[in-house]
C-alpha cells in the first residue's frame, strides 16, 4: 500500500528577486514498509521535502496524501492532528524538551496520543533500552552527549509507533557504529513493523540498508537507485 504520495510538489521561499525554488515539481511515493534514503548535495531541496512530507510545511504548488488524505488547502492549523495520526519526526538538532527527563521526552507523543502515565512511561523506557539508554531514562538532555540526544529523539519519533517515521540526517552527529545500529532499528520498523521510514542522509556508510535510494539535485528527483 502507497502511504506518502507527492505529486508536483513545489516550494518556493520568498518572492520577486529573493524567491528561492526549493522544490521545483517532485513525485515522490513510498509504501508500507518501505525504507528509503534521500540523498542529495547540500540546498538540493531535502529538508523541504521532508518537512513537506512530515505536515512541518505547506507546499507552495502540488499535493501531498497520507494514507489518501489530502493535504492540499489544509490549513496550518490542521497540520498539528495529521502529524500527531500519522508522523514520528527525528529532526536536525533533535528538538527535545529541556525541561523533561528522557523518559518523559519519550512518553510525551504517547501522552498526547492518549495513552496512560504508566503505559507511556513503560513503552518510554521499553524504547530507551532499545537505543541503548536504559540507564538514562531520569537523565535530563542537557546531562547527554549529543550522540546520546539523538538516540533519544529517535526514541521519541517511534513511540506510539506512527505509521510514518522521518528522519532528518540521523546519524550525523554519530559515530559509525552507533549509527549503523540507529539505522537498523529504523530498517526494523519498517521491515518488521510495516512502518514507512524516509530518512535524509548523506552517509554512504548506511546507503547498503536502503530498500530504495532516491536522489534530488536543484529541487528535483534525478534518479532513484537501490
Ligand atoms: N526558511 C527558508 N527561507 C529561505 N530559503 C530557505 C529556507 N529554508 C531553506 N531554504 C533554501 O531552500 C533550498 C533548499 O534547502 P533545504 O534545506 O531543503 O536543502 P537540503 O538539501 O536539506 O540541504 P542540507 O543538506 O544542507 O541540509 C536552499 O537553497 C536553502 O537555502
Amino acid at each position: 500500500m502507497i502511504t506518502i504520495e507527492a505529486t508536483n510538489v513545489t516550494k518556493t521561499y520568498g518572492t520577486g528577486s529573493v524567491a528561492v525554488h526549493a522544490l521545483r515539481g517532485v513525485d515522490f511515493h513510498a509504501r508500507e514498509g518501505e525504507f528509503v534514503m534521500l540523498n542529495g548535495p547540500s540546498g538540493s531541496g531535502k529538508t523541504t521535502l521532508l518537512s513537506i512530507l512530515g505536515c512541518v510545511l505547506t507546499p507552495s504548488g502540488g499535493d501531498v496524501r497520507l494514507f489518501e488524505e489530502s493535504l492540499a488547502g489544509k490549513r496550518e492549523k490542521d497540520l498539528p492532528r495529521l502529524r500527531l495520526s500519522y508522523i514520528g519526526f527525528i529532526f536536525q538538532g533533535h528538538n527535545l524538551v529541556a525541561s523533561l527527563d528522557c523518559r518523559d521526552n519519550v512518553a510525551l507523543p504517547m501522552r498526547m496520543r492518549g495513552w496512560s502515565v504508566r503505559e507511556a512511561n513503560r513503552e518510554a523506557e521499553h524504547l530507551l533500552r532499545r537505543v541503548g539508554l536504559g540507564d538514562k531514562a531520569d537523565r535530563l538532555p542537557s546531562e547527554l552527549s549529543g550522540g546520546q540526544r539523538q538516540r533519544v529523539a529517535i526514541a521519541r519519533a517511534v513511540a506510539g509507533a506512527p505509521p510514518i517515521i522521518l528522519a532528518d540526517e540521523p546519524t550525523a552527529s554519530l559515530d559509525a557504529e552507533t549509527g549503523m545500529s540507529i539505522t537498523q532499528l529504523l530498517k526494523q520498523m519498517a521491515s518488521e513493523g510495516g512502518h514507512t521510514v524516509v530518512v535524509v542522509t548523506h552517509d554512504n556508510r548506511i546507503f547498503h540498508l536502503a530498500d530504495r535510494i532516491v536522489n534530488i539535485e536543484d529541487g528535483r528527483i534525478v534518479s532513484e537507485g537501490h
